[in-house]
């Protein structure tokens, strides 16, 4: 991949310009154009992309396409699915779309096809799961696994949680699903607290094997085994490994049939259509588990064959550039309208955050541009009565992602017709705002005197333009989140590949990882600390004092 600095090019210049010219651009305006929705959406099998409510007209939009082609776009998306080693920070491929590759064709790492590697562990995978959801897999004691339970943390956590939730509609109700990954003891102790060893597996969900939360939870969670089963070969029964560190794993003493494996070309963030999703394969069967890979491929078909303008992800990315670099947003919200989606902005807070939270481009140098967006959000309709006052309201400019199925799996009563009057109401409310005049309207038809009109009227006015995005699927089934969750991952992509950052390291993480195991030790004495700096040194002392003091328990 070329290093090209975005703020250098032509089409750069032309969006600076552009966002001068367009600085009044109205959404209201753009709106009252008849073909506006035709002009500005997508769809893509049952998936609706409706862009049309963004501060973008043809002359922009047709300025950040060529900021894609200028930045060498085309390039990029033929490295990472050809296997180069985009990751160069860590001389890595970045494969994991060969891990939900359906199309039958090889994919070559280092002159090697990976796909009969990628074959042989969903094989295992389908084996296991079969096993586990069929009931079939016994415990130690001849009775059938009841509670999954995953440890792992960041990737190895947060994809597995959001998928589970996500399609729990699909779940075997024989099976219930925890997810342990803080390193707070009460994580795993309040988990504990739930399960039955006899019915428990353990999935231990670690890339590396070695993350001291995860380890810590999972070491934890073999010593309350064992004292329960007093039976050290009934733990192969009980504890699986999902990792890429095979003598990690047989360290920890998991036998080597009992470990799933994946490989260095699976970024953490990007892991679950890997090994790492097996409690998602054993809670809602294999083949909605193959079902997702099936979404998430076709959506990387889309990726890789359309032409820009009809390409979902690269236009969700260009928008995100567009709202980011030019019209000054920080931020992005992902709401999702539908309460089993309700762990996907968490899921995309790394996948987005870990990804493009970068400062240094590709050449080593500090960027002269923003990257990646702070991402949050919650579902629809909770967020409506939490933060979406500052979305309307607030002084900072927040687009935001608006997903919605068209048809609910609890069809109960209204609801859904309610949830999603809501969803088209928000956006249209942010585009279009309340002026001055419906305020005063709406008021004195009320019955208000002139001087309460006059008092409360600024509050009570809406600017508007506010851009949003608005997706719709058919149902959340594992091949649409499939298709959802390439979506984003290629949006990700695209935004670091004009940005000209590594998108798949995160060195930002280590730090602090690296000052924990440094202060470790120190905590385990009650000696009073001098070697870091006078904040630190003071809050270490103040921990030993207060967890020593008498007062109050
Ligand atoms: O799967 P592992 O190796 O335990 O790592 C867990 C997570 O830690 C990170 O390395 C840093 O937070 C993530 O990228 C990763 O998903």
């Amino acid at each position: 991949m070329k290093t090209i600095n975005p703020s250098q090019t032509d089409a750069w210049k032309r969006l600076t310009a552009l966002s001068k010219k367009y600085e009044d651009l109205k959404l209201s305006d753009l709106l009252a154009e008849h073909e506006r929705f035709e002009r500005y959406s997508i769809h893509f099998e049952d998936l609706l992309l409706d862009y049309s409510k963004n501060l973008i007209n043809d002359e922009i939009f047709n300025a950040l396409r060529d900021l894609a082609e200028e930045t060498e776009l085309h390039d990029a998306i033929q490295s990472m699915f050809s296997g180069d080693h985009i990751n160069q920070t860590e001389d890595r491929a970045v494969l994991h779309t060969a891990l939900r590759n359906q199309s039958g064709h090889a994919v070559y790492l280092d002159g090697k096809d990976v796909m009969p590697e990628v074959q042989a562990v969903l094989d295992q995978m389908k084996s296991f799961s079969n096993k586990i959801y069929n009931q079939e897999w016994l415990g130690y004691t001849g009775k059938p696994i009841k509670s999954l339970v995953n440890i792992g943390i960041g990737g190895s956590d947060l994809g597995p949680v959001m998928v589970t939730e996500a399609l729990k509609s699909y779940q075997n109700p024989k099976l219930e699903v925890f997810f342990v990954s803080n390193v707070d003891g009460t994580h795993i102790a309040e988990t504990l607290k739930k399960v039955d060893p006899e019915t428990t597996m353990f999935f231990i969900a670690s890339k590396t094997f070695t993350t001291q939360e995860t380890m810590t939870n999972a070491h934890t969670a073999r010593a309350w085994f064992m004292e329960k089963s007093k039976d050290e070969q009934a733990v192969a029964k009980h504890f699986i490994a999902l990792s890429t560190n095979e003598s990690a794993v047989s360290k920890f003493g998991i036998a080597p049939e009992n470990m799933f494996t994946f490989w260095d070309w699976v970024g953490g963030r990007y892991s679950l259509w890997s090994a790492i999703g097996l409690s998602i394969a054993c809670a809602i069967g294999f083949e909605n588990f193959h079902d997702l890979l099936k979404g998430g491929h076709a959506m990387d078909e889309h990726f890789k064959h359309s032409m820009f303008n009809r390409n979902i992800p690269v236009i969700l990315a260009l928008i995100g550039i567009w709202n980011t670099n030019f019209l000054g947003a920080s931020t992005e919200a992902i709401l999702p309208y539908n309460q089993y989606m309700h762990r996907f902005a968490a899921y995309f807070q790394q996948g987005n955050m870990e990804s493009n939270g970068k400062y240094v481009d590709r050449n080593g140098e500090k960027v002269d541009y923003k990257t990646g967006p702070i991402i949050w959000g919650e579902p629809g309709t909770n967020g409506q009565h939490a933060f979406y006052q500052l979305i309307h309201q607030g002084t900072h400019l927040i687009p935001c992602d608006f997903i919605a199925p068209a048809i609910s799996h609890n069809p109960i009563g209204d609801h859904h017709l309610k949830l999603m009057s809501n969803f088209f109401a928000q956006t249209e409310a942010l585009a279009f705002g309340k002026s001055e005049k419906e305020v005063k309207e709406e008021m004195i038809s009320a019955g208000a005197s002139e001087e309460e009109t006059q008092r409360v009227l600024p509050h009570r006015v809406f600017e508007g333009n506010r851009p949003t995005n608005s997706i719709l699927v058919k149902k959340i089934t594992p091949y649409t989140l499939g298709m959802l969750i390439a979506m984003y991952e290629h949006k990700i992509f695209v935004q670091g590949a004009i940005w000209n950052i590594f998108s798949f390291d995160q060195w930002g993480v280590e730090l602090g990882k690296v000052l924990a195991k440094k202060i470790l030790p120190e905590l385990e004495n009650d000696e009073e600390i001098q070697s870091h700096d006078a904040s630190t040194n003071g809050l270490i002392n103040a921990f030993k004092k207060l967890r020593n003091s008498k007062e109050n328990g």
